[in-house]
């Protein structure tokens, strides 16, 4: 999934807990062509990931239904339909299709299904199935009509059936196409409300014809528009980023995914990270957007700081990694967690971070030397004889009564000798995890710099 289907499910989710609904999960693996198990297995994980949690499906193990499962069930409705004349067998290969595209883009006219066999008199189609020729199954779009639904998000809508083309309901290899099975299923399954992307709307007075003709209910339908990435193109599983395996393995939360995305194309009465039950009583069909919505990544960190901030210290000491817990000694972690915790976003900062702390030589860059240079070596020998005088507590008291320097003068050049950097965490909480030993070092190392001696020389 990538963050587009990922709000298509969240706001499902959202309005069954609104409205006192069930989300349904049905995974529509009918095209033999895309389907493997190895999507549905990443599928399941994303959902679970997010805890969108799927109402149970009724009769079914793993709670959610599976297209794939469903063909007899289909075979019964085609039938149906073929009996009643809103079907019929269409023999054009694939190549016959495109010829017919391209002449009707060349002409100017929209693409369209020219009804070739539409009239076939079944004399010819029982011997060209008895031939064993190829056929897909049609719907029989009847003319003159004009399509209305009330949309939930865009209003009234309304299409003239002369537009639509006689549509494929079943493949050549027998298995429903994702119209047919899709909006039977949402009839069959008692399903109340659909709201998907708005590039389903134009499925949607087709698959209002196929429930008609089968005496079927018509779910309610709202269309939203798409999210669109940093290129203005909607994301697409093709476009690749943004998957949830991806923002998963980089470290963000699944609390910042669904705070962020309740907020892309929904507006939401605060700015409180809530949970799923808090962002489902905060959601509603009337504060749905109209415009596409752009992603934002600065958005996403701002929700990813608070879920960080929402997070227990044992939570992100998991979260941070492996390789980032190793690099803490024994009994720091939650010191350390508590440090740095405001200053970071991803488990990539707190590595950061870890390094500066637990690892030498610091790395000293120019810009840092530079700020020692201006602080001057008497600084950091007092510095030096403040932290050997002991009680660490009162270290940076000692310092400025030695020194005079006092607020950014002080601190500054003190926080830029032990980390390197100019900002970061509290360095009341950095000292105490630096410990004794190396402040000293750190301290004598910037005193030396802070005299013009090179930092490659010692
Ligand atoms: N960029 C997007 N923004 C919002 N919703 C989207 C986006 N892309 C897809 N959706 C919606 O997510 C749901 C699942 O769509 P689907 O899995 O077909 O999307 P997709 O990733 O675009 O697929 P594909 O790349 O195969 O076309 C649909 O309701 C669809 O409208
Ligand atoms: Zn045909």
């Amino acid at each position: 999934m990538h963050l587009g289907n990922a709000r298509t499910a969240l706001f499902n989710a959202l309005l069954a807990r609104a409205g006192g609904g069930r989300f349904l999960l049905r995974v529509e693996d009918t095209d033999r062509d895309r389907s493997e198990a190895a999507f549905e297995t990443s599928l399941l994980e994303d959902l679970r990931w997010l805890g969108l949690a799927w109402d149970p499906a009724p009769g079914h193990a793993d709670g959610f239904y599976r297209q794939s499962e469903r063909a007899a069930l289909y075979s019964d409705l085609f039938a149906r339909l073929l009996e009643q004349g809103d079907a019929y067998p269409c023999f054009c290969t694939g190549t016959d299709l495109d010829r017919v595209r391209q002449e009707q883009l060349a002409a100017g006219r929209p693409p369209r299904y020219p009804g070739t066999c539409r009239h076939l008199d079944p004399e010819t189609v029982a011997q060209r199935l008895d031939r064993g020729e190829p056929a897909s199954l049609r719907f029989r779009v009847p003319a003159g009509e004009t399509l209305r639904f009330d949309d939930l998000v865009r209003g009234p809508q309304s299409f003239a059936s002369d537009d639509l083309g006689d549509f494929v309901i079943r493949r050549s290899d027998g298995t429903a196409a994702f119209l047919f099975g899709n909006g039977v299923d949402d009839a069959l399954m008692g399903v109340t409300h659909v709201l998907r992307g708005e590039d389903h709307l134009s499925n949607t007075p087709r698959q209002l014809l196929v429930q008609r003709a089968l005496g079927l209910a018509h779910p309610l339908y709202g269309h939203l528009p798409l999210i669109v990435g940093q290129d203005g193109a909607p994301l697409s599983k093709r476009h690749g980023s943004l998957s949830m395996r991806d923002l998963r393995a980089e470290g963000y939360l699944p609390g910042a995914v669904i705070n962020y995305l309740a907020r892309l194309g929904h507006h939401l009465p605060d700015e409180n990270l809530h949970d799923l039950a808090g962002l489902g009583r905060a959601f509603g069909l009337a504060a749905l957007g109209h415009a596409p919505a752009r992603f934002d990544v600065d958005q996403l960190r701002h929700w990813q700081r608070a879920a960080v901030g929402a997070s227990s210290g044992a939570a992100l000491w998991e979260w941070l990694g492996a390789g980032v817990r190793a690099l803490v000694p024994d009994g720091a972690a939650m010191d350390f967690i508590a440090a740095i915790r405001p200053n970071v976003v991803l488990p990539e900062d707190a590595r950061y971070w870890a390094t500066i702390l637990f690892r030498d030589p610091l790395p000293v860059n120019p810009d840092a030397e530079a700020v020692l240079r201006e602080a001057g070596p008497e600084f950091f020998h007092a510095a030096a004889a403040a932290w050997s005088a002991g009680d660490p507590g009162a270290f940076t008291t000692r310092l400025r009564q030695a020194t005079g320097h006092k607020g950014r003068s002080l601190f500054h050049p003190l926080r830029v000798a032990l980390t390197g950097e100019a900002d970061g965490p509290e360095l009341g909480r950095l000292i105490p995890l630096l410990g004794t030993a190396r402040v000293t070092e750190r301290l004598r190392r910037a005193g030396l710099l802070a005299a013009g001696v090179s930092s490659s020389t010692h």
